[in-house]
This record gives C-alpha cells, sequence and structure tokens, in this order.
C-alpha cells in the first residue's frame, strides 16, 4: 500500500483536500481527529496527561482542550512533552488503521507531518498551501479563536518555505485557484491509471 503523507499549515485547507481524496476513494487517516479520540480512550495518554498536568485536565466532559492549549502553544518544552506522549500512540493507531484497510493507496493528514516524522510513513508528500494572513482568517472563524491564538500554533510549526521544500507536491488553495483539477492532477501524478 502506498501512503500520501497531507501537510500544510493550520487553516490551509488540509481538511478540504482530504474530503476530496475520500471521495475519489481514498481512505485518510486524520492525526488531528483521531489523537482527540485517543486523548479521550487511551489510558497511556490519560495517565500521561494528568502526571504533566493534574487531574484537572480531564474534566467530566473529557480532555479540557481549551486550557491544554494554552498551556502547551506558547510554552515549547511544554508542547514537546505532550507530543511525545501523544504521537507514538497516534503512530501506533495509524498502522492498526493501515492494516483495517484493503486499499492500494491511503493518506495520512497531519498539519505537522515533518514536524512529527509521520512524513517517514508516506511514500509522497502534498503540502496545502494558502497565504498566512488567509490561513489566520480561516482559522480563527473556523474555530471562534482570536488571531493570538492562531499565531501562536503558526509558531510551533514549520515555516512554509521549509513544508514547500520538503514536499513532493503543492496544491494552492488560496480561494481563487480551483482544487478539484490540482486533486486530479496529483492523483494522475500519482496512480496514472485513475
Ligand atoms: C491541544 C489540543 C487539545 C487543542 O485542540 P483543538 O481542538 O483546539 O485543536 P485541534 O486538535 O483541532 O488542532 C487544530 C490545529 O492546531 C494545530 N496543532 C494541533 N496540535 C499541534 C501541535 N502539536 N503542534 C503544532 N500545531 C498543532 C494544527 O494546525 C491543527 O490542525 C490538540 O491540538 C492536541 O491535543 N494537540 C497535541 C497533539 C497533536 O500533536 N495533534 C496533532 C496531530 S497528531
Ligand atoms: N478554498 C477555500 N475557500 C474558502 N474557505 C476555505 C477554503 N479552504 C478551506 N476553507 C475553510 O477554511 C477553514 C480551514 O480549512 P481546513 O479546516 O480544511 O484547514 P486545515 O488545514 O485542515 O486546518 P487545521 O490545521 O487547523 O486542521 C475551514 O473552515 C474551511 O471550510
Amino acid at each position: 500500500m502506498k501512503t500520501i503523507g497531507i501537510t500544510g499549515g493550520i487553516g490551509s485547507g488540509k481538511s478540504v483536500v482530504s474530503a476530496l481524496l475520500e471521495l475519489y476513494g481514498i481512505p485518510v487517516y486524520i492525526a488531528d481527529e483521531e489523537s482527540k479520540r485517543l486523548t479521550q480512550s487511551s489510558p497511556v495518554i490519560r495517565k500521561g496527561l494528568i502526571e504533566l498536568f493534574d487531574e484537572s485536565i480531564y474534566t467530566g466532559e473529557g480532555l479540557d482542550k481549551r486550557r491544554l492549549a494554552s498551556l502547551i502553544f506558547g510554552n515549547p518544552q511544554m508542547l514537546k512533552a505532550v507530543n511525545s506522549l501523544i504521537h507514538p500512540e497516534v503512530y501506533k493507531d495509524y498502522l492498526q488503521w493501515t492494516e483495517s484497510k484493503n486499499t492500494e493507496l491511503c493518506a495520512l493528514e497531519s498539519a505537522i507531518l515533518f514536524e512529527s516524522g509521520f512524513d517517514k510513513l508516506a511514500d509522497y508528500t502534498v503540502m496545502v498551501y494558502a497565504p498566512e494572513e488567509i490561513r489566520i482568517q480561516r482559522a480563527m472563524n473556523r474555530d471562534n479563536s482570536s488571531r493570538t491564538d492562531v499565531t501562536n500554533r503558526i509558531k510551533n510549526q514549520l515555516p512554509d518555505e521549509i513544508k514547500r521544500d520538503k514536499s513532493d507536491f503543492v496544491i494552492l488553495n488560496d480561494g481563487i485557484q480551483a482544487l478539484i483539477p490540482q486533486v486530479e492532477s496529483l492523483l494522475k501524478q500519482i496512480r496514472p491509471t485513475l
């Protein structure tokens, strides 16, 4: 099975590209979503987060995501500790997921594909790119968050130029260029029989 790694900074439009890939029959593992599920279900993550912070990091409704975000995105050491706890569990979960899929081609979406080392699981890497100001506006609107919340996350992600250099393909999602032809072109290059 071949894997497409999809990355791009916050608000670039990875989820939109992933939804298109799904429409072409390509299963996509969305690391953000699965890591959220694992923060609820994995005893290893729960224990680790409680040790790093305290019991109140979990409330009756599950992980206090807003609080965790406020504790890690301005504190590189704490972010590193949380990443080191969560990413190995996501990695294991991803391997199980691929085993359950009987497909020639799948995709792995992560904003921090290169930062986390998950790019090593990918045969092809694709960056979804949009100019930073557009990304900030999209993320603020989508999450009802402040500019500072969004830029604090951007500061903890690889700069766009580096992501672009590391990626095999770039999809431009600036709201002007149409996405479907770009996704089709990508798939034609990866899967010429499409
Ligand atoms: C801190 C948490 C609870 C905040 O949850 P929230 O619902 O606000 O954000 P969500 O998970 O949907 O992420 C939104 C975006 O934030 C950015 N982001 C999230 N985690 C990280 C990270 N570790 N490093 C840099 N950017 C990140 C990404 O662009 C992501 O798409 C959550 O982001 C988290 O648990 N992050 C650590 C785990 C992780 O690295 N997840 C990313 C993929 S494995
Ligand atoms: N071309 C576009 N035109 C208008 N809105 C868009 C476009 N692409 C994405 N959006 C919107 O911008 C927001 C961010 O897009 P999306 O959630 O796909 O980003 P993402 O890269 O997955 O972000 P994150 O890293 O935060 O998960 C969403 O609300 C989405 O609907």
